[in-house]
């Protein structure tokens, strides 16, 4: 009975430990299924949870690399020739995108024959007061000798200079007494002709710089009293030089007006054109020259344009100065060119300056700057007489591409229009 009575406790003693390790067994069996269920959105979480306080950017192609890994093998393989032409393309409209700006800034100055004919067009509208003097004087029948002094007062006015306008005169009173008549459109005509003459139709008036067979870089110095408009020529000077294709160094050795250097660098900047200049305000001028003409050598350029300060003619240490500019250009480069800016609207005044800068740094050319505000045009011919230089140049409005080269015919018909 003891027997019977152990065995039956022992088996109940099983039977319960038999149904606790099952119960055990199942929690168990739930509880990895709940992890597993729980496990991947466990897994990413812990892998932001990582990456984050480093950087964002790891996380990305980690977890993006490890999550598209199988998407990605199928597109590898297009992936990949994509990936070899794509920073191509990527790249090309990257490298044009950033001249592009660039070139948006940079202008594209207008052509000489197209300045020409703009420039003539508004010579010929300018209300010239020269011009009209003289239709009025030639529009009578027959002139009387008033009529004649008239004719000369009005070339004196227009500054013709004395000693053309009597000679003029004088010429068409003969040509007159010769013909028998004094016929107004004959005179007028040939006043033409006399005109052009004393001008110089056929006067040489190319820069040097542009001449056959010219040094290279050509060597411009711009010079003249305050505020002629040397700044502003060499700017649109420059312009003029781009516009045929020529690469040009601006060199600000005007040194003394301190918005000079800046002005000439936004000259520059527009068409894309060096300008060396000094930091310092009052530097000395030569030197800026130095490193000008040592820049334009070594970038080999065409042209060098170097701007001077504006000086009184009668101030001797100025006017030694710009001996020094020249003679220390001319340890790098010779120097081809030295043009006087002479304001038109000073009228005979320009003609004792430009005697003196003709003597203290010798002059090869003259621009004749606001031509478009004068009725004294007439100084082209005694500049041009007295200095024995041409006038190469006329600036005719503040317009960045109105410098033109001197036409004789234009300028001619615009005084007698
Ligand atoms: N109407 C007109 N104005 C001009 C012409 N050329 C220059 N100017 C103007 O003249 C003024 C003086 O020009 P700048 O180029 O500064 O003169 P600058 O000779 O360099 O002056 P400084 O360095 O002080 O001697 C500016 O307002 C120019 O715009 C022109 O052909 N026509």
């Amino acid at each position: 009975m003891v027997g019977v009575a152990v065995v039956a406790i022992v088996l109940i003693l099983l039977a319960v430990w038999f149904s606790k390790s099952r119960k055990r067994d199942l929690d168990k069996t739930i509880e990895e299924r709940q992890a597993r269920r729980d496990l991947p959105p466990e897994t990413p979480s812990g892998a932001a949870g990582t990456d984050h306080p480093q950087s964002a950017a790891p996380t990305a192609p980690a977890s993006g690399g490890e999550e598209h890994e199988p998407e990605a093998a199928e597109p590898a393989p297009e992936a990949e020739p994509a990936s070899a032409s794509v920073p191509e393309p990527e790249a090309a409209p990257a490298q044009e995108l950033e001249p592009e700006p660039a070139a948006a800034k940079v202008e594209t100055p207008e052509s000489v024959g197209g300045r020409l004919a703009r420039l003539k067009a508004k010579l010929a509208k300018s209300n010239n007061p020269f011009g009209k003097a003289l239709f009025n004087i030639l529009a009578k029948d027959n002139l009387s000798e008033s009529d004649w002094e008239d004719v000369e007062d009005t070339l004196l006015l227009a500054d013709v200079g004395a000693e053309a306008s009597e000679q003029l005169v004088d010429e068409l009173r003969t040509d007159a007494r010769v013909t028998g008549k004094a016929d107004p459109a004959e005179v007028r005509a040939a006043l033409k002709e006399k005109l052009l003459d004393l001008v110089g139709r056929d006067t040489d008036r190319t820069l040097n710089a542009d001449k056959p067979g010219a040094n290279r870089p050509g060597v411009i110095i711009m010079v003249g009293v305050n505020g002629t408009g040397k700044t502003t020529t060499a700017g649109k000077l420059a312009r003029l030089f781009v516009s045929e294709g020529k690469s040009v160094v601006l060199g600000a050795a005007d040194t003394f007006r301190a918005a000079a250097a800046d002005q000439l660098e936004t000259w520059g900047a527009k068409v894309d054109v060096p300008v060396v200049r000094s930091d310092k305000d009052g530097a000395d001028p030569a030197s800026v020259a130095f490193e000008a003409s040592a820049k334009a050598k070594e970038l080999d350029a065409d042209v060098l344009i170097i701007d001077t300060a504006g000086r009184l003619q009668n101030k001797a240490n100025l006017m030694d100065e710009l001996g020094k500019i020249r003679r220390v250009t001319e340890k790098n480069l010779p120097v081809d060119e030295v043009l006087l800016v002479l304001d038109a609207t000073t009228g005979q005044n320009g003609m004792t300056q430009a005697k003196v800068f003709a003597e203290a740094i010798g002059i090869t050319g003259v621009v004749l700057s606001k031509l478009d505000g004068s009725a004294k045009g007439g100084i082209v011919i005694s500049v041009q007489k007295e200095l024995g230089v041409p006038v190469k140049l006329v600036g005719l409005g503040e317009g960045p591409d109105d410098l033109a080269p001197f036409d004789p015919e234009g300028f001619v018909d615009g005084i007698l229009a």
